[in-house]
């Protein structure tokens, strides 16, 4: 997946400003920043559900920017996975799988059925496919919501806060699905306030301030020596008291302070606008 040159205003809000930013199959990149920096919204123009107001965005060759691509077929390739898991209550955990596979794809009952089962084995469910979302724990339905995601196929997986709404004791579940995926050669950008993800499952960091990219780098780097005076004032808000000791030396931005960005001060959005018709969308 490549990035270039992305811009994204909404009215006088320049939100997104100048994101260059390429991901390989079987990488995980991991993208972290005050809230309000814009990370939701460069996930969501990669799936074109904003519109950049410029630049290109290319998912497995195809520029999902061009006016004349065919948007549905593109966002087939992606998947999407939220904070909040959008698991239709009424349907088991194999009926979410299929429902989507035979209102988008097409695919007939026993193919969809056949590729739930594979994906819920992928994520660890394979005795869950007839639980409904309510007898499962957070964990199960947001692995749940990764196999949906899987079962139509996708390039490219993004991740919008995957782990924000679980308990910590079931976080370290999904983190080990996701990072099994990668191996899997998956290509994946993720959204997190998870350190622990960031640190222990990324192969490469991504900080955001004020629409812009600061700092990129392998997780020791950026995360645990990092370069930027705005990154380590990031970092030292979010991580635990240890964040004190976070090396002081190597600044490489003589003297600039933690910029918020553009609307930083703005309430950002805590979950998905869009419902499980999304991922079923025509
Ligand atoms: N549809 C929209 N219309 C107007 N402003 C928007 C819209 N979507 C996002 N914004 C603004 O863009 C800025 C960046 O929001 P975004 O959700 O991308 O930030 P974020 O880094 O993901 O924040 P958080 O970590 O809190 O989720 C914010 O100021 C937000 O209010």
């Amino acid at each position: 997946m490549e990035i270039t040159g992305l811009h994204k205003s909404f009215g006088d809000l320049e939100v997104l400003r100048g994101i260059d930013l390429s991901v390989s199959p079987g990488e995980v990149v991991c993208v972290i920043g005050p809230s309000g920096s814009g990370k939701s919204t460069l996930l969501r123009c990669v799936n074109l559900l904003e519109e950049p107001t410029s630049g290109t965005v290319t998912v497995a060759g195809a520029e999902v920017t061009d006016p004349d691509v065919d948007i549905d077929r593109v966002r087939r390739r992606i998947g999407m996975v939220f904070q909040s898991f959008n698991l239709f209550p009424h349907l088991t955990a194999l009926g979410n799988l299929t429902i989507a596979q035979r209102r988008v794809l097409g695919r007939g009952k026993a193919e969809a059925e056949e590729t739930a089962r594979h994906n819920l084995r992928r994520v660890g469910l394979t005795d869950k496919e007839s639980a409904y979302p309510a007898q499962l724990s957070g964990g199960q339905q947001q692995r749940v919501a990764i196999a949906r995601a899987l079962s139509m196929d996708p390039r490219l997986m993004l991740f919008d806060e995957p782990t924000s709404a679980l308990d910590p004791e079931l976080v370290g579940d999904v983190l080990a699905v996701m990072r099994t995926l990668a191996d899997e050669g998956m290509t994946m950008l993720v959204v997190t306030h998870e350190m622990s993800f960031a640190r222990e499952v990324a192969d490469r960091v991504v900080f955001m301030d004020g629409g812009v990219i600061v700092e990129e780098g392998a997780p020791e780097q950026v995360v645990v020596e990092p370069r930027h005076a705005r990154t380590r004032a990031f970092l030292a808000r979010v991580l635990d008291p240890a964040a004190a000791e976070l090396p002081a030396a190597r600044d490489e931005e003589s003297g600039t302070e933690s910029g918020s960005g553009p609307g930083a001060q703005t309430a950002a959005e805590t979950g998905p606008e869009t419902g499980p018709e999304t991922d079923a969308r025509p």
